[in-house]
């Protein structure tokens, strides 16, 4: 169940409805890719790398150019649109770029269509195979009978398929183990519950839904073997991924519990440190309504201040293990992490 593809023009499932409710949403032009990323209609790092990459493909093929000059000149806007979205997952950064500077390389119209378009379905390719060499390595972590805690969505509905930390409890089924899930609901977007916990029951999956509040006490009782997130970008000193992650890391240390990463390794920005990122923040209607689509039901008063970041900064220091498509890497990362950059 691809969440991305190009079907002449962009077509993607919109994860702002309910999964029993999901459509088709159609995007012609690059604008309408770019408001479909910034309100999460296509959500998660690896599938933002190939939304960015399809999007400058949108643009070569969304109108006519009088000039290859003038063609190359609107794929350049229309990246600096497409990055402008959102701040914090370094893998959109990446998508564009490659589509970009391979569609620039044309000489013609048609060979700029082409050359971009392919680059874009060669980047959805990959994410498919990496998951898959992610979920084989990282499930050698996973024992039989571990309870597996997980925050927002990094399955199939956060990737072009199978899915990073999800796709890892994927392959560890896959394998035989007997694997439960605990999945936090992730406010205030609920990825967790909205998304998470259908795609593991679509997969036969043992998942229990819980508050993100409930996190300690489930991991005070005993209830929690491991626990599993996604990435948004790993810098040379932290993890970013969503808000709420910080906290199960700083538990799961209190708990002896191994906190494990698991991404693609275009999400490393390894020349970069925590405090060179941009947090996303996001609007204040996603946190006084019950819901950013039940815009009908306020759970807090109108004019309250609100801070609502998308993300949060957990320093390297409480991941026990990095889970990437060529290996799994321990630390110390400051010498383990560019050796498998390099390979
Ligand atoms: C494999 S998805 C990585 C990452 O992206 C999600 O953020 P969002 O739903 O805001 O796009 C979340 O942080 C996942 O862990």
């Amino acid at each position: 169940m691809r969440t991305i593809f190009w079907d002449n023009c962009v077509k993607l499932i919109d994860q702002t409805k309910l999964p029993e409710k999901f459509e088709i949403l159609e995007c012609k032009r690059v604008e309408e890719l770019a408001e479909a990323i910034k309100k999460l209609a296509v959500r998660g790092a690896p599938a933002l790398e190939a939304a960015g990459a399809y999007g400058i493909a949108l643009a070569a093929h969304e109108r006519d150019f009088s000039s290859v000059d003038e063609m190359k000149e609107h794929l350049k806007k229309s990246a600096e649109l497409l990055a402008s979205t959102r701040p914090t997952a370094v893998n959109l950064f990446v998508g564009i770029e490659r589509a970009l500077n391979a569609a620039l390389k044309g000489e013609s119209v048609e060979e700029i269509r082409k050359l971009a378009l392919k680059e874009a379905e060669k980047i959805a390719e990959e994410d498919v195979e990496r998951n898959k060499l992610m979920g084989r390595f990282g499930a050698k972590l996973i024992e039989d009978g571990d309870t597996i805690l997980t925050i927002c969505n990094t399955g199939r509905l956060a990737t072009v398929d199978w899915g990073t930390a999800l796709g890892v409890i994927r392959s560890a089924v896959e394998e035989g183990k007997r694997v439960k899930v605990i999945a936090c609901e992730t406010r205030p977007l609920n990825q967790g519950s909205r998304l998470t916990a259908w795609e593991l029951m679509q997969d036969g999956i043992d998942v229990t839904l819980i508050a993100d509040s409930m996190a300690g006490i489930v991991m005070q009782r005993g209830m929690v073997d491991k626990v599993i997130v996604g990435a948004d970008r790993i810098v040379r000193d932290a993890v970013f991924n969503k808000i709420g992650t910080y906290t199960l890391a700083v538990l799961a240390k209190e708990h002896g519990i191994p906190f494990f990463v698991a991404a693609p390794l275009t999400t490393f920005d390894w020349e970069r440190e925590a405090k060179d990122v941009e947090i996303e923040e996001r609007s204040k209607e996603e946190l006084i309504y019950c819901h950013i689509t039940c815009k009908n039901r306020l759970i807090a008063p109108k004019d309250v201040e609100v801070f609502n970041p998308a993300f949060d900064a957990t320093p390297l220091k409480y991941v026990s293990a990095i889970i990437t498509e060529r290996g799994v890497v321990f630390p110390p990362y400051e010498e383990n992490v560019p050796k498998i950059l390099k390979k």
